[in-house]
């Protein structure tokens, strides 16, 4: 049989660029329906319908030999030509098929469903729709084709002959000019043969193998990627980032590349001298992110489909189609009975969760010390007619002190020596006693022979009555009361805490999933708390009912160095909230109806900053996680993005600390450092 596909091959090739699918000969059908193998130009073989066939029709029940996971990572099949033809088979093993099994290219609009049967260890082909003569006949090995290990080509359907639609009669016509065919076919071949020599010659290594002529191309294309040899560290979401060694499954990632960059480092080989295996020169595909198998993909898309699909997917563009009929991502599921949802948590067990503090808490928590003051220049007022002409000065003759907004400016003192006025003008740091007098002079003669000095004042406003007494002592300041934020879950009720604790085991399970299926493991669940948790306080937004929206990190599966988890999840939350029922709600609050208002989001791993950014962009409610990013990390790191006084959102931010139930060893999740989350 193999023997035909060879021989169908060097017809191919004879029929050249002009003449790709050049209709068999009737000699060339090898089963009963009339299926044939062929040869296309950038495609290797093919299977061809030399008749008509209506849809539903059994083409094969192709036997398979069965591979072990072990035997098949063991044997390193995935650097062997077989790596392109493996099915995925159950417990992890691959099937190499039999028969036409394995030459069944690749269509994203197939023609032929294939169905795995692990009891006989067979695989069914059935044609989807009906076929017509001269027809390829294509599987679709992934939906989403940027997951595919090449690039792939148009199907080119031949042009049939006057008596189209009768296969047989125009094959049996054809076979006339078969033995010109032949003849082209062997110079054909003969010359490619020697161009393929001459190609190799050039490069440096007369290899023969295919293994070795992939990983020649593998090698020249990392050679003369600019980031190959000094990937710059934490660079991998950079637009430059096109190679970063370490990912946490040994993946490297490729920024994705214009097309016609493909396999631009060789002369194009032709494809009858590359066969099959050179067929693989496809596999140089600047989209290709490894050289990982056909198998391997598949086996990864089967885990993928558990998974929300990724931004740009076939899928989620057919699921954006499909806008009555909104699909949702499962709703978290609470181990508390219901009686006790708003049960507060045990003071044993505040320590579950733990807040992250940015700059700003920092700050207030040096502003709770009383002891702690700044310098500024005072001046003794002698006359109290004077003093209104100081304050005027304060207001009019000096620049804006905004670190001595929580000052009062006058302080009155009564001693043995009678009733002091002082006035608070300016910080130490700002300007000199000597230029201090020159504008004191300057603003008005009456304000001439104060000699500035320097006094010591609480360096923050009060935040309670108690330090409000301490701190007037010093001098008056401002009384600004704030709620005590608690750095742990003190406040926080049994319900909420079971949700925060499912949302954690909901995206480290997704996370696990994302990185069997090759991407990295980091995911993140995003969803309006359920009523009964609701916040109590004043000022909270009610949020959309039922919205929720799950994601994981595709940077490696979508080739793009921006498709970070929580991107992605904003991005799907935007989608949903187009879309009914969500369309038709109105507006939270206000007009306040940004992205994630009055959402709760979770992820595995702490942010970096731009997707902090994004976060507070997006105005969410509250962000939980699981593994801080002390480098990278926008909360933790130094940025502090969730809480910070020059931005115009802040969002509490809080790492999970309670137990973890079912997640295996939580080294399977671990990033390197150089990965922006
Ligand atoms: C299972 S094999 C299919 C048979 C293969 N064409 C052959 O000659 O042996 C998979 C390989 O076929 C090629 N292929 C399949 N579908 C293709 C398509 N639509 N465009 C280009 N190449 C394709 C790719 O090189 C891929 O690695």
């Amino acid at each position: 049989m193999s023997g035909s596909g060879v021989e169908a091959d060097a017809a191919g090739a004879a029929a050249g660029p002009s003449s790709p699918s050049r209709p068999p000969a009737a000699h060339e059908t090898i089963n009963p329906l009339g299926l044939h193998v062929r040869q296309l130009p950038g495609r290797g073989r093919g299977v061809f319908a030399s008749a008509a066939i209506p849809a539903g029709r059994v083409l094969e029940e192709a036997p398979v030999l069965l591979l072990t996971k072990e035997q098949w990572d063991g044997g390193r099949m995935d650097d062997t030509v077989l790596g392109e033809y493996g099915f995925c088979w159950s417990n992890g093993g691959m099937a190499l098929g039999l028969g036409m099994a394995s030459l069944f290219n690749h269509s994203s609009t197939p023609n032929v469903n294939f169905v795995r049967n692990t009891a006989a260890n067979t695989i069914t082909f059935t044609t989807s729709r009906a076929v017509e003569p001269g027809d390829e006949l294509c599987i679709c090995y992934s939906a989403d084709e940027t997951k595919l290990w090449f690039v792939p080509s148009q199907g080119i359907k031949p042009a049939l002959s006057d008596d189209e639609g009768d296969g047989l009669k125009r094959l049996a016509a054809l076979d006339v000019d078969d033995s010109d065919d032949e003849a082209r076919a062997e110079r054909a071949a003969a010359e490619a043969k020697a161009a393929a020599r001459e190609t190799r010659r050039t490069l440096g290594g007369a290899t023969h193998s295919a293994k070795q002529r992939r990983r020649e191309r593998f090698k020249s294309k990392m050679a003369a990627s600019p980031t190959a040899s000094a990937p710059a560290p934490g660079d991998a979401g950079g637009a430059g980032a096109s190679h970063t060694p370490g990912a946490a499954n040994g993946t490297t990632i490729l920024a994705p590349q214009p097309l016609q960059a493909t396999g631009s480092a060789l002369p194009a080989l032709p494809s009858s001298v590359t066969g099959s295996a050179g067929e693989s020169s496809s596999s140089s595909s600047a989209f290709k992110t490894k050289s990982i198998s056909w198998a391997e993909r598949q086996r990864r898309d089967e885990v993928r489909a558990d998974l929300p699909p990724p931004l740009h997917s076939v899928a989620a563009k057919s699921r954006h189609e499909h806008v009555g009929d909104v699909r949702l991502t499962a709703d978290l599921e609470l181990d508390v009975p219901e009686d006790q949802l708003t049960t507060p948590l045990a003071q044993d067990q505040w320590d579950l969760i733990y807040r992250a503090r940015g700059p700003i808490e920092i700050e207030e928590e040096a502003e709770m010390d009383n002891s702690a003051t700044i310098p500024v220049w005072v001046v003794d007022v002698p006359d109290s007619k004077l003093t209104r002409h100081v304050l005027a000065f304060t207001k009019d003759g000096l620049p804006v002190e905004e670190r001595m907004r929580h000052l009062k400016r006058v302080r009155r003192v009564t001693d043995d020596s009678g009733e002091h006025c002082y006035v608070a003008l300016a910080m130490e740091s700002s300007i000199t006693p000597a230029a201090l007098v020159a504008a004191l002079e300057a603003f008005s003669p009456l304000l001439t022979g104060l000699e500035p000095s320097l006094f010591n004042v609480p360096r923050a406003a009060a935040r309670t009555s108690e330090q409000l007494k301490i701190r007037n002592k010093i001098w008056p300041v401002l009384f600004s009361p704030a709620a005590p934020r608690p750095l742990d879950a003190r406040g926080t009720t049994l319900g909420k805490y079971a949700w925060i604790r499912a949302g954690i085991h909901r995206v480290l399970a997704d996370a696990r999933a994302s990185a069997a299926a090759g991407d990295l493991p980091v995911a993140v669940y995003c969803a309006s708390p359920p009523e009964s948790i609701w916040p109590q306080q004043d000022g909270f937004i009610p949020p959309t009912p039922g919205l929720r929206a799950a994601a994981h990190d595709t940077r490696v599966s979508e080739a793009h160095p921006l498709r970070h988890a929580v991107l992605n999840c904003i991005a799907e939350i935007a989608r949903l909230r187009t879309v009914p029922p969500f369309s038709e709600m109105n507006p939270t609050r206000n007009g306040a109806d940004y992205l994630l208002t009055s959402l709760s989001l979770f992820v595995t791993h702490e942010p970096c900053v731009m997707c902090s950014m994004a976060l507070l962009h997006s105005r969410v409610r509250e962000v939980y996680y699981l593994f801080p990013r002390k480098r990278a990390g926008g909360f933790e790191g130094s940025y502090g993005v969730h809480s910070r006084r020059d931005l115009n959102h802040r969002f509490d931010a809080w790492q999970y600390c309670g137990d973890l139930v079912d997640t295996g060893d939580l080294a399977q999740f671990d990033v390197p450092d150089t990965f922006e989350i």
